[in-house]
């Protein structure tokens, strides 16, 4: 199976073109087994790039665990440089399939390839039962929630995958790889989540750290970016224009009043190529 390694913000993930090679029997085990940083190709998941009947092309993205997301937005970003750069569809503005509908993307091309992309991505989901969660609210503002011995504050967002966000003070390795685990898991998510926490630097720039479902910590999570930029918003604390930095680089949110949409705007690079030894 051939394979294109590409990183957004140091999100990395291995490519599948599914326009050219075929849909894997069992993702899943696929996933769980290219993720692995010893024994695998290494990355933060799986992601496939398949054709589509009504858009350029559609995405399906897989944990490192195997477990299937609705959405990916440092993902979406370098499946659209890829469909643009390999020639799927030569257009700087794309349309592309995912779990939570069609989204679409502008890319910034320089040199003849796409460098960064900005992508709509959509609506924020703020009903409880759509993100979804018990915790009451549509959505849970600032909601006290127990865990591991510590009351967290947090706000629940969906862009399509569930975010719990928790504005903090200090963002230490006990926090992110000793709570981010049980937030995860909390009998409050039933489809699991993904934990962001925030350090705010000013009404316009934020610090963050994130503990993915189903991935562990990742150097950044863009669709957890965008549920910050709503939650900061909703809580009075941050503007609705936003850059927030992530281990791997910068993202620039904005929740647009006018169209009450998420623009993501980031990076999208491409690593490596190689060939991993299919069943
Ligand atoms: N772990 C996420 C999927 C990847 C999201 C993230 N890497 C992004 O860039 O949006 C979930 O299970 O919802």
């Amino acid at each position: 199976m051939r394979f294109t390694k590409m990183q957004g913000a140091g999100n990395d993930y291995v490519y599948v073109n599914c326009f050219q090679e075929p849909v894997p029997a069992d993702p899943a085990k696929v996933s769980i087994a290219v993720s692995d940083r010893h024994f695998g190709i290494g990355s933060d998941g799986m992601i496939l790039i398949c054709p589509s009947e009504v858009a350029d092309a559609k995405m399906r993205m897989f944990n490192a665990d195997g477990s299937e997301s609705e959405m990916c937005g440092n993902g979406l970003r370098c499946v659209a440089k890829y469909v643009y750069d390999h020639g799927i569809a030569r257009k700087p503005e794309l349309a592309l399939e995912t779990g939570r509908g069609i989204l679409h993307v502008k890319l910034d091309v320089q040199n003849d390839k796409a460098v960064r992309a900005t992508i709509d991505m959509g609506e924020p989901i703020l009903k409880s039962e759509m993100i979804p969660t018990t915790l009451p609210g549509d959505p849970p503002i600032n909601h006290p929630l127990e865990v591991g011995g510590r009351t967290l504050h947090v706000t629940c967002v969906s862009m399509g995958n569930p975010h719990c966000i928790s504005f903090v003070e200090e963002l230490d390795d006990a926090l992110v790889h000793g709570i981010g685990p049980l937030v995860e898991k909390h009998s409050v998510f039933p489809r699991r989540v993904n934990a962001e926490f925030i350090r705010i630097n000013s009404r316009t720039d934020a610090t963050m750290r994130v503990w993915e479902r189903g991935s562990g910590e990742t150097l950044a999570c863009g669709t957890g970016a965008c549920a910050v930029c709503v939650a900061g918003v909703l809580t009075g604390k941050m503007d609705r224009k936003i850059t927030i930095h992530l281990l791997g680089g910068d993202l620039e949110l904005h929740w647009s009043e006018a169209d009450n949409h998420v623009y993501m705007t980031g990076p999208a690079v491409e690593v490596f190529s190689g060939e991993w030894p299919s069943e």
